[in-house]
């Protein structure tokens, strides 16, 4: 009786240790998983902020010319328009034969984030270090089409990390001859489950890039921003410095004012010749072409269509866009971001204004070439002539 008496209260004093031990596990449990993973995110952040610095430096360091620094712009009156940033309009006009079926499959297997941070959207892996990683996707072109904006909207992707300057590996050969090892030097680090993006707006129209870009990666995907080439040479146009002639791309041939058929910045726009020379190496599947036009006004349905080409969670969305009426463009609004920050003053120069004989002969001039573009891409932009720039 006396030896029962002694078990059953051995039992409950088990019992009672055994509680405080699970209590114990859990609560070790618990911290040590937010310690880490607030070890992780930070990393993360670091990163970020790593590279936006480094992009930061490159481009004071370059002339007004090129630099594109994002300024943070959180002054009141530049984001009086706050309303429209949330507009339900903001995502209509989609075209859904621009959207691979797989769009429709992420869209169902995530919810788009509101107001989310960044680290709650991304974990990296455990027990990994960051490291340089060739890219596995590359923005190829054109310059001056909205390539910085598509690159920047694109990094406020948490599976997403970006060389901060252009590379310019494969189209310039004092940097192609020091090899891949030093490509990959420029990229940031990153982890595994991540996806490493560098632009170069020129490798578009160099003949080494496409073949060079398919030897070093089979499968990479290539973005390509393209724009209405008569705004997109004005674009080039507003970038002359005053030694240039306003009309450099024009000139007379038996007293009658024609385009100089053989200028560089004219044959930017002619993007059915390039796009025939990646399409012997790539096949147009493997090539995500978008209109600069779009990507100003609707950025939203642009970038959603890019995560899903590149294979991304569909994180991005309104709440990433804000736009800015003094600028007339959209500013970025990175996860975890308190103010949103806009493209510096290098982008959305006043256009020159053309006078209806130069309008005319431009636009005659790249239908043709555009009219071909729109054959082999099944599609087709609207590159007529109207009054905004
Ligand atoms: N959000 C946002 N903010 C600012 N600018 C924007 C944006 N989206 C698209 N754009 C358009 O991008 C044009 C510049 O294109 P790129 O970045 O490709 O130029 S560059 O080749 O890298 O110099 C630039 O051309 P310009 O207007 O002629 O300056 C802009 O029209």
């Amino acid at each position: 009786m006396w030896n029962r008496c002694l078990l059953r209260r051995h039992r409950i004093v088990a019992g009672w240790f055994g509680a405080l031990l699970c209590i114990v596990c859990l609560h070790l449990y618990f911290t040590f998983n937010s310690v880490e993973k607030s070890r992780t995110s930070g990393q993360l952040r670091k990163l970020k902020l790593k590279n936006a610095e480094k992009y930061h430096e490159s481009e004071s360091q370059r002339g007004n010319v090129e630099s594109q620094k994002i300024e943070n712009t959180d002054q009141d009156q530049d984001f009086e328009n706050k309303d429209s940033y949330n507009k339900p309009g903001l995502q209509k006009n989609v075209d859904p034969a621009q959207h691979s079926s797989s769009l429709q499959q992420n869209k169902n297997a995530f919810n788009r984030p509101t107001d989310r941070r960044e680290e709650e959207l991304y974990t990296p892996p455990s027990n990994e270090s960051p490291k340089k990683r060739l890219p596995q996707a590359i923005l190829i072109g054109t310059g001056k089409c909205g390539t910085r904006a598509l690159l920047e909207y694109l990094g406020m992707h948490p599976y997403v990390v970006h060389a901060a300057k252009e590379v310019h590996f494969f189209d310039r050969d004092e940097n192609f001859n020091l090899g891949l090892k030093w490509y990959k030097t420029q990229m940031p680090p990153s982890y595994s489950n991540q996806m490493t993006i560098e632009k170069s707006p020129a490798y578009v129209e160099h003949e080494r890039s496409a073949p060079e870009i398919f030897k070093m990666n089979k499968t990479v995907r290539l973005l390509w921003v393209v724009k209405d080439p008569v705004i997109r040479l004005m674009s080039a146009v507003a970038l002359q410095n005053s030694a240039t002639p306003r009309h450099f791309y024009l000139e007379r041939v038996n007293g009658s004012l024609s385009i100089k058929r053989w200028n560089n910045a004219v044959n930017r726009g002619k993007y059915v010749v390039h796009l025939r020379k990646w399409l012997k190496f790539f096949p147009l599947s493997q090539i995500h072409i978008l209109d600069g036009g779009a990507l100003k006004f609707e950025p939203v349905t642009q970038i959603q269509m890019v995560e899903t080409f590149l294979g991304l969670p569909p994180l991005l969305g309104p709440h990433n866009f804000y736009y800015n009426v003094t600028k007339g463009f959209y500013c970025l609004v990175p996860f975890s971001a308190k103010s949103p920050s806009c493209l510096g003053k290098s982008k959305g120069r006043k256009h020159p204004e053309l006078n209806d004989t130069v309008k005319t002969l431009l636009y005659d001039y790249y239908r043709p070439y555009n009219e071909e573009f729109f054959k082999v891409l099944g599609r087709r932009f609207d590159w007529e002539p109207k009054d905004y720039t």
